[in-house]
């Protein structure tokens, strides 16, 4: 099938290397040019394990082309999926205005009969609205139908969540346009979920909206674990053998980042209030995150009593491993609590470092290496649990430091090692201290 996308961002671009990849002939549009010369010489403008190797392998095979011509990628397309942002807007609601781009330009160059799938995340109500709005400018007298198809891949392992999807979800009220897309993703022998398009949009929704749920909700539980003596790594075990409850996303920690999660929530909440229906529950799952995300701040000042010239060896940066990714990473609050409490700080990621300085600036320093950041260190936080730091050679990275303690945001260092590290002062999060 001749497939066109737009977007080339971590959905549009997984998603075409993807379809690409089960044979399909794909053309990517983007508005950015930079990313495009980049992807036409091989090049994933993004981090992303497995990218690049399907990238240049389908382009090879002829199969996948991008380009910054809405015309030129839309002339032939049968399909066209639409994957550009639809990031948060000042009030908490989904900010539209790619999306209403994207429709216009499809409007002013769609040239036969195709198929507009909307992937990007968008509230209930807008495919429709895009239709409407693609419809009332169409230029040249074309039959559209629209087709919802949220997408669930998760970034650092994007390829694999997309070729091994749990589900893939198809809303529309078309039985034509319906069975076309099914047939377009046959090839991925993935479960095939078929409804109508309102509860399509709202299942990507509801889905990001549970397993951020289940984040607050288990670093809420490791807050009382701290506060009473409990492991929260074993209470999540214990929890999660339940099948009904699952061990997935029971992970405490420093609180959920990410270019879904926190707009996402936000998103939905705001759809509740404007239909008048409470949700406080997405409030509180919103409360406990902002709380999680100062966490390893508060214990600092907690166990420092001030911050004024104390120097703080930051690890991790991006929102989680496998990913160069800095929106709402909570190193970008950390990092700005640590810096107007007056420390310093050195921080060290295997990929992020150049993003993060974008949204952080230089008011940090970034080092080449967790040995480098933690030279001299008063203090070591993890924020961000990279293989790499799960390896690290904890006692030669104490001896390097002014003073010997660690602040875990991630419950990753292995406590055997730790304890044969020497003395030592451990601060996890939801269990007990290391002293
Ligand atoms: N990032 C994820 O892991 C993920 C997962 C599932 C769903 N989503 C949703 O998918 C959507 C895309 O997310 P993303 O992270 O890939 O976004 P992104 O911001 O990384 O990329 C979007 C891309 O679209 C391009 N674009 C904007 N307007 C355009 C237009 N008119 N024509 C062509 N290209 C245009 C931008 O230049 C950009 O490269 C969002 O709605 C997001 O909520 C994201
Ligand atoms: O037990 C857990 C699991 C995750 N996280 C944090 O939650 C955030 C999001 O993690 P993850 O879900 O792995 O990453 P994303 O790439 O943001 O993927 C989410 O958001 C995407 C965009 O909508 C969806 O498609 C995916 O299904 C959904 O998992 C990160 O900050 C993680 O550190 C935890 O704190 N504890």
């Amino acid at each position: 099938m001749k497939v066109a996308v737009l977007g080339t961002g971590y959905v549009g671009l997984s998603t075409g290397v993807c379809l690409a990849e089960i044979g399909h002939e794909v053309v990517c549009i983007d508005v950015d040019k930079r990313k495009i010369d980049t992807l036409k010489q091989g090049k994933s403008p993004i981090y992303e394990p497995g990218l690049e190797e399907l990238l240049v392998h389908n382009s090879s095979e002829g199969r996948l082309a991008f380009t910054t011509s809405h015309q030129q990628g839309l002339s032939e397309a049968e399909i066209i999926i639409i994957a550009v942002g639809t990031p948060q807007s000042d009030d908490g609601q989904a900010d539209l205005s790619f999306l209403e781009q994207a429709a216009k330009d499809l409007a002013g160059h769609i040239v036969r009969d195709c198929i507009v799938v909307i992937k990007s995340t968008v509230p209930v109500g807008t495919n429709e609205y895009v239709k409407q709005l693609l419809l009332g400018q169409l230029k040249n007298n074309c039959e559209i139908k629209l087709v919802s198809n949220p997408e669930f891949l998760r970034q650092g392992s994007a390829i694999q969540d997309t070729l091994k999807a749990d589900r893939i979800i198809i809303g529309s009220d078309d039985e034509g346009a319906s069975e076309k897309i099914q047939e377009m993703y046959r090839p991925l022998d993935v479960p095939l979920l078929l409804t109508d398009v309102r509860s399509a949009e709202m299942i990507k929704y509801a889905s990001n909206a549970f397993l951020a749920t289940k984040i607050s909700f288990i670093n809420g539980i490791a807050n009382l674990c701290e506060a009473v003596g409990a492991d929260v790594e074993d209470v999540a075990k214990g929890m999660g053998c339940d099948k009904r409850i699952g061990a997935a996303f029971l992970k405490a920690g420093i609180g959920y980042g990410g270019s879904c999660f926190p707009k996402d929530v936000k998103a939905l909440l705001h759809t509740s209030r404007k239909q008048g229906i409470p949700f406080s529950l997405l409030e509180e799952t919103i409360a406990i995150n902002d709380h999680q995300q100062e966490l390893l701040v508060g214990k600092a000042l907690k166990r420092f009593g001030e911050l004024k010239g104390k120097k703080i060896a930051m690890l991790g940066l991006s929102f989680k491993p496998e990913t160069d990714d800095m929106r709402e990473a909570p190193s970008i609050k950390i990092a700005q609590s640590l810096t107007a409490a007056g420390a310093r700080v050195a921080a060290y990621d295997p990929v992020a470092a150049s993003n993060a300085r974008e949204i952080i600036g230089d008011v940090i320093t970034y080092a080449d290496s967790a040995m480098e950041a933690a030279k001299d260190a008063d203090a070591l936080f993890i924020v961000t649990e990279w293989e790499e730091f799960k390896q690290l050679n904890v006692a030669a990275l104490l001896d390097v430091m002014k003073q010997r303690i660690i602040f875990d945001g991630r419950n990753c260092l292995d406590e055997v090692l730790l304890q044969a590290s020497g003395r030592i002062e451990y601060y996890p999060v939801g269990r007990p201290a290391v002293i």
